[in-house]
């Protein structure tokens, strides 16, 4: 049964049910279950190989699941019939045949899905391409494909749009154009999905979040929600005596953790890395003081939306630098 919004009018959700894809005996996608509603960004988050594109690629029907569902607006996305005029995405920028112009590979994909040829016009002027539309795809810039792929996307002025790493090789003026791009979508109530791998993006952009790691949710709420599992202020507190250090501070009261990402080395000056919670930075500058243990760094830390994705992805990367898992 469609969501109807207050208005009456049937809103366009992306629902995804325990969807499950293995690749060789490797699990992709692993009972992966969330909402994507309308009227706002949600950023798809998680690092890389988490399975994004994977589950991207099932909700746009172009990967059959192993098990469970995943539908737009109440039907899955191959068997609706208006195609480009539902559901508009943007996966892999690279993929269009680069002996066309933009202008012609739009007009191909306007005439096949039905849809006006002034649209085509439309979007180019729309994302910025327009004074390149007689040129060939293949001579374009990675950030004049994603604009290209965007267009695409926009064509048939659908309810909902999916994009893959659409940040990918823009320029910064370009992401910013992008980051309003998707706030006015999310503004007119389309759905608005995007994923990346890096917090940063999101960070002005969405919404809402869904966080996935190997394959498996990890978070689905608010952006809001989500930067309050983050807000553990602490200190970071540098030293070549992290055991010491660690028992004088533990006797004091403060909890002390060590403070590197997971398989990186020590700094080049030797010394480890402390996260302190429980005690100020001054208070832990004068225990060390007084227990002869020279610091390093002493950073009072305001944990981040950043923060918050790395501790809670931290056991789902696939590749760290320098260890094999
Ligand atoms: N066609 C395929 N054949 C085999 N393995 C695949 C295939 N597509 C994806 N995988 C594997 O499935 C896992 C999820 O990949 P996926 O591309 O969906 O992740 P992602 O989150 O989009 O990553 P990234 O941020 O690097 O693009 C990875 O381990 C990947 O190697």
């Amino acid at each position: 049964m469609p969501r109807r919004n207050p208005r009456g009018r049937v809103a366009v959700v992306i629902e995804v049910s325990e969807l499950t894809k293995s690749y060789g005996g490797s699990v992709a996608v692993d009972h992966l279950s969330f909402t994507v509603r309308p009227g706002r960004v949600t950023g798809f988050l998680g690092p890389n190989g988490a399975g994004k594109t994977t589950t991207l690629r099932m909700i746009l029907g172009l990967e059959t699941p192993a098990s469970g569902t995943a539908t737009v607006s109440g039907v899955p996305f191959r068997s609706h019939p208006r195609g480009l005029r539902h559901a508009g995405a943007l996966l892999d920028a690279h993929h269009v045949h680069g002996g066309r112009s933009a202008t012609a590979h739009l007009s191909a994909l306007a005439r096949s899905n039905g849809i006006p040829r002034r649209r085509v016009d439309e979007v180019l002027e729309e994302v910025g391409l327009a004074r390149v539309a007689k040129r060939r795809i293949g001579g374009f810039s990675l950030g004049m494909k994603q604009r290209l792929g965007i267009a695409t996307a926009l064509l048939g002025d659908p309810p909902v749009l999916l994009f893959d790493e659409p940040v990918n090789g823009m320029d910064p003026e370009g992401v910013l154009w992008m980051r309003r791009l998707f706030r006015r979508l999310a503004a007119e109530g389309r759905t608005v999905f995007l994923s990346s791998h890096l917090m940063s993006e999101m960070e002005n952009t969405a919404d809402d979040l869904v966080v996935i790691g190997r394959g498996r949710l990890i978070a689905a709420e608010s952006l809001a929600d989500f930067a309050a599992r983050g807000t553990r202020p602490g200190v970071r507190v540098g030293t070549r005596r992290a055991a010491e250090l660690t028992a004088v501070l533990t006797a004091a009261g403060a909890s002390a953790a060590p403070g590197r990402a997971k398989g990186t080395s020590p700094d080049e000056t030797g010394a480890d890395t402390l996260f302190v919670t429980g005690l100020p930075a001054d208070r832990i500058a004068a225990l060390a003081h007084e227990h002869h243990i020279l610091l390093t760094e002493l950073t009072t830390h305001n944990a981040s939306l950043e923060d918050a994705f790395m501790e809670l992805t931290a056991d789902s990367i696939e590749y760290v630098a320098g260890e094999t898992r």
